[in-house]
């Protein structure tokens, strides 16, 4: 047909609005966000995209975080029961995208004034050339501490390196009895920045080998052990969030090294911090060859197999646009994804945001490649084998890196 021509009746372009009596249908959405703190807030957003929307049918479902993403694929590979859209871990995306259970949505409403979105969220969301998740929260990790611990042990700064965090949780210990550190000891996020602290890494995605049984992921599972072994970091290796929080909100221990996603919670209030004031977040610690936290973060995927497409990308251009994101971020102290939304005065004002900003600016990258998501599985056994004595430092590196050898089929 001719070019231009304005006849036709696929989906309006990219940034268009919709005519909301025109689209019906259902959309399923399978949330992954902390039932608890985080569901409540997207559910009445929900209610706001119903009111514009009111032919449109929401079914949401709170799916735990632990469990989604094998109960995704499950869905998707026989298409029972399967959601119209998902919250996609950022590393899911790559890998649901390879196995063509996404559907792409360059060109959609879905992915309305994709210009205003941060590159680094982005990258996440792109398989082969294409897009096919709309990024909703960005995340990295930091140091919260306790100011008011801090002040009673006269340290006067938080610490920046692995041997001031030491040398803090000493002078806490000799003052208050208490630990200075929660290490969480059962999810392998936490020893990222331990990772990239020492310059290491996971493994090389370009050159296609394995770095984390090199000398300098040694020296991080070294440095982790150590700060448990010394006393100045406690860990479980089961119960972990349940367990870093509760010590950290009661004042158990003085630092954890945790995301944005926390705040929901440690805002709550919870002994420690019924004064928000009392917190403070600094930047992960650095090792002996740099300082480094990990980029997380999830995004809005459509179903390739969803029979409610166009209601699917109306509720993810709802959903990811600046006044929903601005809303997030008041209420969770989430981090936007929009360029546009920390430009907001009255999310420009806010601490966590201020400072998480420059962190996510600075995270460090992930390879955004299909096996991404499966290198956590082995280093967490690895790291809890080592974390309860079972196997030394050096050993737990070795072991993962094997793992990943074998795994990946890479040097
Ligand atoms: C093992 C898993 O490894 C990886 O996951 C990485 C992940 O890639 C990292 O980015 C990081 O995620 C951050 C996250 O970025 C950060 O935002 C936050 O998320 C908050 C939310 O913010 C909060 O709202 C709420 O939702 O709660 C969320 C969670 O708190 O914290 C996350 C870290 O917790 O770390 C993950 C590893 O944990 C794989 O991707 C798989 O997930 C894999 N699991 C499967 C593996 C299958 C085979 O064994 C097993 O059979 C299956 O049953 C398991 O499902």
């Amino acid at each position: 047909g001719s070019s231009g021509d304005s006849s036709n009746n696929s989906a309006p372009a990219a940034g268009a609005s919709v005519d909301p009596a025109k689209v019906s249908g259902t959309v399923t959405w399978w949330d992954t966000s902390d039932a608890k703190a985080e569901a409540p807030t997207y559910q009445k957003v929900i209610e706001g995209f119903q009111a514009k929307y009111p032919n449109v049918k929401v079914k949401y479902v709170n799916v735990p975080f632990a469990d989604a993403q094998n109960k995704i694929k499950n869905a998707f590979s026989t298409g029972t029961d399967a959601p119209d859209v998902i919250r996609s871990e950022v590393a899911w995306t790559p890998e649901l995208a390879s196995l063509h259970y996404l559907a792409p949505l360059d060109g959609t409403i879905a992915l309305d004034k994709a210009d205003d979105f941060l590159p680094n969220p982005v990258a996440a969301t792109k398989y082969e050339g294409k897009t096919y998740a709309v990024p909703q929260v960005t995340d990295t990790m930091a140091l919260f501490y306790n100011k008011k611990m801090f002040a009673d042990a006269g340290i006067a700064k938080p610490p920046a390196t692995v041997e001031e965090l030491k040398a803090a949780a000493a002078q806490i210990k000799a003052k208050s009895g208490k630990t200075g550190l929660y290490l969480r000891g059962d999810d392998a996020y936490w020893t990222l920045s331990f990772l990239y602290g020492e310059g290491g890494d996971l493994v090389d995605a370009n050159a296609k080998t394995v770095s984390i049984d090199n000398a300098a992921g040694v020296k991080a599972f070294k440095t982790m052990k150590d700060l448990v072994d010394s006393g100045a970091a406690k860990t479980s290796v089961t119960d972990g969030w349940a367990n870093m929080m509760s010590s950290f909100q009661s004042g158990d221990t003085a630092m954890m090294i945790n995301g944005p996603w926390a705040l929901a919670t440690v805002n709550k209030g919870g002994e420690a911090f019924a004064d928000k004031a009392n917190l403070g977040i600094a930047v992960v610690p650095a090792g002996s060859g740099g300082q480094g936290a990990p980029q997380g973060g999830h995004s809005y995927a459509v179903y390739a197999g969803s029979k409610n497409v166009s209601a699917s990308e109306l509720f993810v251009q709802y959903m990811a646009s600046a006044e929903t994101q601005a809303t997030l971020t008041k209420e969770l102290g989430v981090l936007p994804t929009r360029k546009s939304v920390y430009a907001q005065p009255d999310v420009a004002s806010i601490e966590s945001v201020k400072f998480f900003k420059d962190a996510i600016d600075k995270a460090h990258q992930r390879p955004w490649i299909p096996e991404g998501g499966t290198l956590f599985a082995p280093l967490v056994t690895e790291y809890t084998a080592m974390l309860s004595g079972k196997e030394t430092p050096e050993q737990a590196a070795k072991n993962t890196g094997d793992a990943y050898r074998k795994n990946l089929g890479w040097k």
